[in-house]
């Protein structure tokens, strides 16, 4: 999970499926049996391009059961975790519950909690802080609405969002973290950032990570894009020397498409 240098990349690329409120645990367990095989038949190499699954809450004992059963190399984390540890809060999970679980990963601020569960920067600080008392890397997830968008204020709106989760952060946190640009305006619309967005708010978080710590350790952060990201346009977003991987919704429900994603270096020469 550490970002290095590797090959043609700065930092391992990781392609990071969020299943979103879809797949039981039943179908769940078909879906991640199948993107396996599907990545196995490609002889996919897992040092190079790292794939992680973010399935519901209620899938992540059977997917665990099935990593540690068959030695399966894709990692998997959570949506969500409680900004506490224990207690009287009913319906919410800790970031203790997850790693017991072997989660490696859970998303932070994703904007469907931040519209529909009204998540401020301040609890996804404090989520963050969470996630690091129980060992798990958190992907925060940044940007804008179209409103934003349209009014040019998009860069100075998600850096505000990076500073405001990320401030009290040490370097070593900072380097680990893994930052999702997700223009609101692109999730579930089949609207896509083009590549040339993508990389300017890439670039941007990257410049002020680096203002917050220093540069190299900015430089080891991986950042994601996510929005309508599917097989046919994964290469061309991932060009950006500073898109290190993309958060997938929609394709990655589909173990076909989502492989063929983690195997965007075959469509880089028929770009
Ligand atoms: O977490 C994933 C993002 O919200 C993107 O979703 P999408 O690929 O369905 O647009």
């Amino acid at each position: 999970m550490t970002s290095q240098t590797n090959g043609s990349f700065d930092r391992t690329p990781l392609i990071a499926g969020n299943w979103k409120m879809n797949m039981d645990h039943v179908q769940g367990i078909a879906l991640l049996q199948k993107l396996a095989w599907t990545l196995d038949d490609a002889k996919h190499d897992h040092d190079r391009v790292e794939v992680a699954v973010f399935p519901p809450f209620t899938d992540l004992r059977s997917v665990q059961s099935l990593v540690e059963a068959d030695g399966l190399r894709v990692r998997y984390g959570a949506q969500d975790l409680s900004d506490k540890d224990s207690g009287a809060y009913t319906g919410d999970v800790s970031g203790q519950f997850l790693a017991r679980l072997g989660c490696t990963y859970v998303l932070v601020g994703h904007s469907e909690r931040r519209t529909l569960h009204g998540e401020t920067d301040a609890l996804c600080a404090a989520k963050i802080a969470a996630a690091h008392r129980h060992g798990l890397v958190p992907v925060l997830c940044v940007g804008e609405g179209l409103e934003v968008r349209q009014a040019g204020e998009h860069v100075g709106h998600t850096l505000e969002q990076l500073r405001g989760a990320v401030a009290g952060l040490d370097a070593e946190r900072v380097a680990e973290l893994v930052v999702a640009y997700e223009p609101v305006w692109a999730i579930g619309t089949g609207e896509v950032a083009g590549p040339e967005d993508a990389q300017e708010m890439a670039a941007a978080i990257r410049a002020e990570l680096a203002d917050l710590h220093d540069a190299r350790t900015a430089a080891r952060t991986r950042i994601l894009y996510g929005g309508s990201a599917k097989a046919a346009n994964a290469a061309a977003l991932l060009k950006g020397r500073d898109v290190d991987g993309l958060l997938v919704g929609g394709a990655s429900l589909d173990a076909e498409e989502f492989a063929s994603i983690a195997r965007f270096e075959q469509h880089l020469v028929t770009d």
